[in-house]
């Protein structure tokens, strides 16, 4: 019998099993939908046990069929046949047929462990692991390893010649893809590793990091539903573009309870994508800011009242500069917080007038209480109060620093002459343009510093319709929704995660550490990242200890992945290369898959350039399906993009440091000498070159560029 005919057969025979799934499917869909239309309807009626029984099972309908109704796209990936002589079906969600037997395991579930992790070393009962591939309903192709010949029943059939490499082979859309029919032995035992302590994932570029951390998040839902989705799960990534590429994984994993942030929108209220240059960057990053902070936030409003003059019933009462001085530091004293303690120094201007009051034996001095109540009655008096301290953001705070004399004040004896000089007029642009990612980890800091304004308290709304004074019949399900959309719309500023996932982790800077750190109080942690890949150009030392502080005692699980599944061998050695100059012994991943398509270097003229670069993305749009990265230099971003405009949507201009974490089936990557201009630089480079799956064009004028 040919190869061909064999795979039919038993594609075949995978197709019975699938149809049965399906129709299985069919059934329970009709039965969810049918439950929660009777829930419905009847919800009025009944004794109230019965009510609350029947609400339940709305409850559960529903959500049974939104869940079906998300992972029907290749249900069925994988089947097990056991020593045991059973068989077991894995795929994206767990269905049993109407005698609850299994008809198909979930891939979180301990069952399905194995279709992981066995191997021919260690085949944990497997004899042969089969992945099935389909196309909606249809079977359309079986990868097999026969893990354990040796109990092989006769006439057990093996077909094939590896799925991992078939899936790895296909072109990407715009997003990530999730793995989950895929997932390798070394990656699953970091997705399954214990849901308490800090899970960190380290390994080089395209070892599946982020895949891994996103699946970890899909399996603590499943494992711990309760916790994770109760208390949420924060997913933390460089920046906007990458959150964007990988939302669209999580709903595929049938998880939407996670929240994903970028470093520049995880305080509320910002979405910061303007980045500082890497010297300016490691300095606003660096622990020290936080003392340059607090002295900002001890400082007098910059235009503020210079002195209190009140004519208080013919006498005049004076606090110049020196007293009003005094009494804010007074205040702000032992790590006070100026929002907070504002009461207490209204509370001392009042002391200070009164005893002036009576030191000048004003006729007709009344009581104090009344005294005060005098004065606060006066519109010139609240109007100095006001002016003098005013209820603070922390972005007023932060555009303090704009001004040269300010910040030379603050920095004094905490950063060197040079650094304060890099850091002038970074933050110019504050008003106009927003903060860059680096100072909202000084905007959150301000605002820990400085505590909250105090807000007019606002009606929390509640989320049933009350009419007549009694409360629309609502049913359990209508509660568990309401109260799910809550938790979704959590308060502006949720800080009380069950879990935090922080992806690229080698690029938060300490300061970053302490924002995150902040939401993670109470969480568990994955951490994933790559330390060679890290643009960190700060105190490596300090980055560490901002790191360890923010995970605190927390048990530390490791894990590291050895096997480059991005990058064909052939683009992977340009880009190892390249970060070997700097970091000869670095341990690098191996890149499973190649193409024999050799990366291309072009060097062009500086008038030849903007024209070489279309043309080379052109070329790559012939070449490839998929999408093409166009990559260049921080400042050139938007000429580049210049020189490409007009080209179809798969062609995304980015920088190199938006390149982060994100892949295409192609890259051009522009002016690679101007990205490794210093130690940092060569790391950057690196991450640049191992963003393409199948294409790798460099161009740029300078052909000595390799460092
Ligand atoms: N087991 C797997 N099966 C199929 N594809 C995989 C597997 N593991 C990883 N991949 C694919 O390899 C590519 C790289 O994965 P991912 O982006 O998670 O790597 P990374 O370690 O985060 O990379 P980097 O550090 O370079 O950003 C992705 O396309 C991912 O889907």
């Amino acid at each position: 019998m040919s190869d061909a005919t064999v795979l039919q057969q038993e594609i075949a025979v995978e197709q019975q099993h699938v149809d049965r799934v399906y129709a299985r499917l069919a059934e329970l869909r009709q039965d969810a939908s049918r439950a929660e239309k009777e829930g419905y309807q009847l919800a009025g009626v009944g004794t109230f046990g019965a009510l609350v029984e029947r609400d339940a099972m709305v409850y559960h309908a529903a959500r049974r069929r939104h869940a079906l109704d998300t992972e029907y796209e290749g249900l069925v990936f994988g089947r097990l046949d056991l020593k045991t002589g059973a068989t077991h079906y894995v795929g994206r969600m767990g269905i049993r047929d109407d005698s609850s037997k299994p008809l198909v395991v979930d891939w979180r579930a301990p069952a399905a462990a194995a279709f992981y992790q066995a191997t021919p070393a260690e085949p944990l009962g497997v004899v042969r692991r089969r992945m099935i591939q389909s196309s909606r309903e249809r079977v359309t192709g079986i990868e097999d390893d026969l893990l354990d010949p040796e109990s092989a029943p006769p006439g057990m059939r093996v077909v094939g010649d590896g799925a991992l490499l078939a899936s790895l082979a296909k072109a990407t859309g715009r997003g990530m893809r999730d793995i989950v029919a895929t997932i390798q032995r070394e990656q699953d035992e970091a997705i399954r590793s214990p849901a308490s302590g800090v899970t960190i994932v380290t390994g080089g570029p395209g070892t599946g990091k982020t895949a891994v951390a996103l699946h970890r998040a899909a399996y603590l839902l499943y494992s711990d539903r309760s916790r994770f989705a109760g208390g949420g799960i924060l997913v933390v990534g460089p920046s906007g573009v990458f959150v964007e590429y990988i939302a669209t994984v999580l709903p595929s994993l049938g998880e939407e309870t996670a929240t994903l942030r970028s470093l520049g929108s995880l305080v509320p209220g910002h979405d910061a994508t303007r980045v500082d240059a890497g010297e300016v960057a490691a300095i606003k990053g660096s622990l020290r800011m936080r003392r340059v902070l607090e002295r900002a936030s001890h400082d007098a409003v910059p235009g503020g009242p210079a002195e209190l003059r009140l004519l208080y019933r013919g006498t005049l009462l004076r606090l110049g500069t020196p007293e009003l001085d005094q009494i804010r530091r007074k205040v702000l004293q032992r790590g006070a917080r100026r929002n907070e303690v504002r009461g207490q120094g209204f509370d001392r201007i009042f002391d200070a007038l009164w005893a002036q009051a009576r030191e000048q034996k004003v006729t007709g001095l009344p009581e104090k209480r009344e005294f005060e109540a005098e004065l606060a009655d006066r519109a010139d008096f609240r109007e100095f109060l006001k002016a003098w301290w005013p209820r603070f953001t922390p972005m007023r705070v932060l555009r303090w620093l704009a001004d040269p004399k300010r910040l030379r004040s603050y920095a004094n004896g905490l950063l060197s002459r040079e650094e304060i000089a890099v850091l002038q007029g970074s933050f110019d642009g504050l008003a106009e343009h927003g903060p860059t990612i680096a100072d909202v980890a000084l905007l959150d800091e301000l605002d820990e510093l400085m505590g909250r304004p105090r807000q007019p308290q606002r009606k929390t709304k509640n989320p049933f319709h009350v009419r007549d004074g009694i409360q629309e019949v609502s049913t359990f399900a209508d509660r568990q929704a309401a109260q799910r959309a809550q938790q979704v719309q959590r308060e502006e500023d949720y800080r009380d995660y069950a879990h935090v996932v922080v992806d690229e982790s080698q690029d938060v800077s300490p300061m970053q550490w302490r924002m995150i750190g902040r939401r993670g109080q109470y969480a568990s942690w994955t951490i994933v990242g790559d330390p060679a890949q890290t643009a960190w150009s700060g105190d490596p030392a300090e980055l560490d200890r901002a790191r360890e502080r923010a995970l605190g005692s927390r048990k530390r699980n490791s894990y590291a992945l050895t096997t480059n599944y991005r990058n064909s061998s052939e683009i992977f050695a340009v880009a190892a290369g390249v970060i070997r100059a700097i970091l000869p012994d670095l341990p690098l991943p191996r890149a499973v898959r190649s193409t024999g398509v050799d990366p291309v270097d072009v060097v062009a003229e500086r008038a030849a350039l903007p024209a070489a670069v279309r043309e080379l993305t052109e070329k790559q749009l012939a070449d490839v399906d998929g999408t093409i990265g166009v990559i260049a230099p921080v400042p050139r971003r938007d000429e580049v993009a210049g020189w490409v405009a007009g080209l179809p949507e798969r062609v995304q201009v980015v920088t190199a440091l938006e390149a982060k974490g994100m892949e295409y089936d192609a890259v051009v990557l522009v002016e690679p000498g101007e990205i490794a201009i210093d130690r940092a630089g060569v790391r950057t480079l690196y991450v640049a070159l191992s963003r393409a799956t199948q294409r790798l064009t460099t161009v740029g004028t300078d052909p000595g560029w390799h460092p």
